[in-house]
């Protein structure tokens, strides 16, 4: 696998505020790393370094060895936990209007061969993410599970190599949970995609994964939080570990309390910052 993404030295700082220093990682093509860590600790802000909602204050974000530029790409589509979709166009609709507003900015609407193409395109996006039946259906018509179904192919209709996930599955019950990690397992796997996922849930994370980052801060100044932000205090590379092998690599300080159960890991901790 070749590097995709690079990080270098980048800090995201606001004013006198550090959320993010030092992060230094490479990223390969074709894996799918989940990024966890407590409330605060810049997981949302280092996923927006990816899509390129905003750049780093320091250091470089690199996209095929070039600086990233601060602006959203098809290169990248984004799933958050709510909100993805338009709630006043069908389902069919929300999937097209990606593809039209690509091919005609100004208008968001095409016609002919090239709308047949669309047509054809959202269609197949829709049967692979189990949403055909729903085609005329609203947004506010659909379950949780659907509508962020209707949101990954909203994502997806343009072909991103890299797939950002912001607590996708975040609002969703525990089944439909399930549901949509066979899914996005599978189009992750089918169409080569590279993911990076943004969990709260350690063992969704660990189940997922081909590698699992934590962030948080290695150094505390209890009279200025701001001072100091986090970095990727782990790095646990789990392609080679399947089932029960997982859960075991998860690093005790990483799980909400620990249990008597948990195993030695092979986990990467990265060393602490004198
Ligand atoms: N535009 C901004 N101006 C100032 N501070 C900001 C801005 N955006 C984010 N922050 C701060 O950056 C920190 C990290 O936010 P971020 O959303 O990345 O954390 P997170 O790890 O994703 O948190 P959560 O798990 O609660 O979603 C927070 O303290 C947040 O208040």
């Amino acid at each position: 696998m070749s590097t995709l993404l690079s990080f270098r030295d980048v800090w995201v700082e606001y004013g006198e505020k550090v959320v993010l220093e030092r992060v230094s990682l490479d990223i390969e093509e074709g894996s799918f790393v989940s990024v966890v860590g407590p409330s605060g600790a810049g997981k949302s802000t280092f996923l927006r370094l990816i899509l390129g909602q905003e750049g780093p204050t320091r250091g470089k974000v690199l996209l095929d060895d070039v600086a990233l530029k601060p602006e959203c790409n098809p290169d990248r589509g984004v799933v958050f936990q709510r909100y993805s979709v338009f709630p006043h166009l069908t389902v069919f609709k929300n999937v097209l209007f990606g593809l039209e507003c690509g091919a005609a900015p100004f208008t968001a609407r095409l016609f002919g061969a090239r709308r047949k193409a669309a047509v054809e395109q959202a269609m197949e996006m829709l049967d692979a993410v189990g949403l055909a039946h729903s085609r005329d259906a609203y947004p506010a018509q659909l379950s949780g599970g659907m509508q962020q179904r209707l949101a990954i192919a909203q994502a997806l209709i343009k072909h991103p190599r890299i797939l950002l996930l912001d607590e996708p599955f975040g609002a969703l019950d525990p089944g439909i949970r399930l549901d949509m990690h066979a899914l996005v397992t599978g189009l992750w796997q089918e169409r080569g995609l590279t993911i990076v996922m943004v969990t709260h849930d350690i063992h969704e994370a660990f189940k997922l994964s081909t590698r699992v980052l934590a962030f948080d801060k290695r150094r505390h100044d209890p009279h200025a939080p701001h001072r100091f932000g986090a970095t990727a205090t782990y790095d646990i590379p789990l392609e080679r570990r399947s089932g029960a092998s997982r859960e075991a690599a998860i690093p005790s300080a990483l799980l909400p309390r620990p249990s008597e159960g948990a195993q030695p890991t092979q986990a990467v901790a990265i060393p602490s910052i004198s």
